[in-house]
């Protein structure tokens, strides 16, 4: 009997809080390098299996470069560093994982992300940049590696975000089920699964995840607002979250991704009311109350109303955020839409959590890419057709020594 599929996944996202390496399994998929066409989607989600996690925080002064870099603080001897430091650190992520993998499909950090052309600030033309050397990757594990995902379906003219969505249809559709899946990480984003026709998915930023709350953190010397601790300890300034619930990216409708420089305390700011003079309480409280609202008025972009919400990404560990949007989707004026968790499902079981999810989502994207499959959902990007994102290194073979 042959082996299922084993790629490893590695994910480091918007939070810039570290990597994510997941282990995905695939049973009942086609082999790598078979030729295989991709399979029709049938049994239960979810089809696949998480077999091993890892995550590997970034060191304080890596993480302050990455977010400099995003500032657009960084010259290109910094950026050409922490291109290759990021490569290096990739490298340790994936050690303990890559000897029982086919194959490494990595994420990489996006530093910067401006998929339209922004000709007030002189941009003529969409860019997006990934950092991390694949190269330094490819080397320490010996194994094929995918990375950089995004740059082909911005050149096919889409947004290039977010791509999760078509790991979320493959692994997690189902018949007669009509769910959206969330991902509350610095920025959040929804994928409806409304069965298993990949044209009836839809996907798209929904705006703030964790980024604004992690700002205010910072304020009082934290990295994140630990459980919930700071906002559950405030009170929602009901004018400023209304104010901030106007901004006009919220009534754009899709297809769309965001980035968190949109999403700042100094962006946000009025020129009436001094943010910081809020008690850090009060603005955790109005930073929760209006993640969660941007949330569950996203849901107002899609075409039916969902079944369930299942939650992932780092949001899902802090309390008070998830009781806001729970009530926040308890108030959706379709009808309530209660949320769950990946426990709920019993896909918790397999080994999908709210760390694994996007890590093992990467891993199936590379799987498609290595495979020659499309692995974007072109009516969720914009983009004039599908394409297979991510670009392929393979191993040193032959050749003359
Ligand atoms: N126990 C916790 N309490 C509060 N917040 C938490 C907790 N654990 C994680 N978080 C938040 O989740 C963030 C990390 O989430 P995640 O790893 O899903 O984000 P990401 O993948 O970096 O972002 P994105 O999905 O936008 O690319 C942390 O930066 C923090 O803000
Ligand atoms: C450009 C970029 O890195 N976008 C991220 C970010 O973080 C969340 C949201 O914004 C999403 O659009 C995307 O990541 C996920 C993993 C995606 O592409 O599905």
């Amino acid at each position: 009997m042959t082996r299922a599929p084993r790629v490893l996944g590695l994910m480091s996202g918007t939070s810039a809080d570290g990597v994510d390496a997941a282990l995905l399994e695939l049973p009942g998929w086609p082999e790598l390098g078979t030729g295989a066409a991709f399979p029709a989607l049938t049994g239960r989600a979810p089809r696949g299996r998480v077999v091993a996690h890892e995550f590997t925080p970034y060191t304080p002064d890596l993480r302050a470069a990455v977010l400099s870099a995003m500032r657009g603080e960084a010259h290109a001897a910094d950026l050409t560093q922490l291109h290759w430091w990021l490569g290096e650190v990739y490298a340790q992520a994936a050690a303990p994982l890559a000897a029982d993998a086919d194959l490494v499909a990595t994420h990489g950090q996006t530093v910067q992300h401006h998929p339209r052309p922004d000709r007030a600030r002189g941009w003529a033309r969409p860019a997006t940049l990934q950092l991390g050397e694949a190269a330094v990757l490819a080397e320490a594990t010996g194994k094929p590696v995918v990375a950089d995902f995004r740059p082909a379906d911005i050149a096919a003219g889409g947004v290039g975000a977010p791509l999760v969505p078509f790991a979320d249809w493959a692994l997690f559709s189902e018949p007669g089920h009509s769910r959206v899946v969330l991902n509350v990480g610095g920025i959040a984003n929804i994928t409806l699964l409304p069965g298993t026709d990949p044209s009836g998915v839809q996907a798209f930023d929904t705006g703030p995840g964790n980024c604004l709350l992690d700002e205010i953190a910072a304020r009082a010397g934290q990295d994140c607002d630990l459980n919930g601790a700071l906002g559950a300890a405030g009170t929602v300034h009901a004018p400023t979250l209304e104010r901030w619930l106007a901004h006009p990216e919220l009534r754009t409708p899709p297809p769309k991704a965001t980035g968190r420089e949109v999403w700042t305390l100094d962006r946000l700011s009025a020129p009436d009311l001094r943010l910081t003079d809020l008690p850090l309480t009060d603005l955790a409280a109005t930073a929760t109350a209006f993640t969660a609202r941007t949330i569950a008025d996203a849901l107002r972009f899609l075409p039916l109303p969902p079944r369930e919400v299942v939650i992932a990404g780092g949001g899902a560990r802090n309390p008070t955020l998830v009781s806001h949007l729970r009530a926040a989707l308890g108030a959706v004026p379709a009808g309530p839409v209660p949320l769950r968790t990946f426990a709920d499902l019993g896909w918790a079981d397999q080994g999908f959590t709210d760390a694994t999810r996007e890590a093992a989502a990467f891993a199936f994207l590379g799987y498609a890419r290595a495979q020659g499959w499309p692995n974007t959902l072109p009516h969720t990007t914009g983009a004039r057709r599908a394409v297979s994102g991510g670009k392929l290194l393979l191993p040193t073979s032959g050749g003359p020594a």
